[in-house]
């Protein structure tokens, strides 16, 4: 196949391109690079585009013939979205319903969309799947919810297929080395847990010791970016079979809290890892758990990195190549 990477340039989209040439698929990356990296992407599959900017759409649409379109651009803090939430509705709606229109008029009919576990909101259960009532408590997660429904409504009015995947807590980087996640600012926890252990940052700071978790602090479901790579083509594969508009919610179905994700670095790093406890940070729910058995069931997805150090120690060693 050949498949349009949007946001390929990014932390998540650039382990999608590496994967798919893996299983012998070529990828095309269109990314304005507002958050990407120009290096992560081999320069002759690199086209610069802007969704906002629709004529830059068509010439790219009008220079290939694509099977489908991976989507992983957007606006992504959940704070930042809070105080400016006219441009996260621009980026993340708007900019889809451009891509939209013009995969609409190249005839490209399927899309994998880059959803989150923010669409939830606070949860009602301790594992979220599927069926989980959609709440989202801030406008990063209200954009891409409405994307979501905006492309039930295309399935519905132009035959588009499309699987938005929920995804929980990205996390490492591929072992293979090269790429990894680099953020500027970096609001993650694992990268600022791994830069305090390696003596840079501003010194890594945890909100919140006061949630009704076991220790207090957050509990995240944390999934390794190369294991969010391989439900993506799964997904596409799927669509080939089956029409109308999925989602799926990828997640490992275990919860660390975030002095979890501390000690286990700590474990990894052999490093001492400082912190300073501060207030809780707006828009945090106390704990976000996935169940991905619908993922398992239907797209046949196995996670490969299960364990909290594994996924840590290759985050790890990206932190520590002169790449990053
Ligand atoms: N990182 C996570 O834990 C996580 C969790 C859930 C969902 N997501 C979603 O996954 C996707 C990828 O996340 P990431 O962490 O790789 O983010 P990222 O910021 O590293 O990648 C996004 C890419 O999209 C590009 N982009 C943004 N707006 C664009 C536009 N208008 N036109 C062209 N390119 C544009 C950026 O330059 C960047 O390369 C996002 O949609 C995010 O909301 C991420
Ligand atoms: O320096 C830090 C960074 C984070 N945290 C805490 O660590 C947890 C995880 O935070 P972070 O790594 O920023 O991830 P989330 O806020 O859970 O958001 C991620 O996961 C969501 C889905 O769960 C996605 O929607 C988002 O795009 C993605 O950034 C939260 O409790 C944070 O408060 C700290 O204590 N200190």
């Amino acid at each position: 196949m050949k498949i349009l990477i949007c946001g390929g340039a990014g932390y998540i989209g650039s382990h999608m391109v590496r994967y798919l040439a893996a299983q012998g698929h070529q990828s095309v990356v269109l990314d304005n690079l507002s958050t990407g990296h120009r290096q992560a992407v081999s320069p002759d599959i690199l086209e610069v585009a802007d969704l906002l900017e629709p004529s830059s759409l068509t010439g790219v649409f009008a220079r290939h013939r694509f099977d489908g379109v991976i989507h992983f651009c957007a606006r992504s803090l959940v704070g930042e979205s809070v105080s400016q939430p006219y441009a996260y509705y621009e980026n993340n709606v708007a900019g889809t319903l451009n891509l939209l229109r013009a995969m609409h008029e190249a005839k490209v009919d399927r899309i994998v969309f880059s959803s989150t576990a923010a669409v939830f909101g606070n949860p009602q259960a301790p594992l979220i799947d599927e069926d989980h009532p959609t709440q989202p408590i801030n406008p990063y997660g209200a954009s891409k919810l409405m994307v979501e429904r905006i492309l039930a409504d295309a399935a519905g009015a132009y035959g588009l297929r499309s699987t938005a995947l929920r995804y929980f807590n990205a996390a490492g980087a591929d072992p293979a080395g090269g790429i990894g996640e680099s953020h500027q600012p970096e609001t993650h926890l694992i990268p600022n847990v791994l830069r305090a252990a390696l003596g840079q940052g501003n010194g890594l700071r945890v909100f919140g010791n006061d949630y009704s978790t076991r220790d207090g602090t957050c509990v995240r479901d944390y999934v390794h970016v190369n294991d969010l790579a391989s439900a993506h083509l799964l997904a596409l594969e799927y669509m080939q079979a089956n029409e109308g508009a999925h989602r799926f919610n990828l997640g490992n179905g275990q919860g660390f809290t975030v002095l979890e994700v501390i000690e286990a670095a700590r474990r990894v790093t052999g490093r001492s890892i400082d912190f300073a406890q501060d207030a809780r940070r707006q828009g945090d729910p106390a704990v976000l758990v996935a169940s991905s058995d619908k993922a398992r069931r239907v797209l046949g997805w196995r996670p490969r990195f299960v364990d909290i150090g594994e996924i840590i120690e290759t985050a790890w060693r990206w932190h520590q190549s002169p790449a990053y």
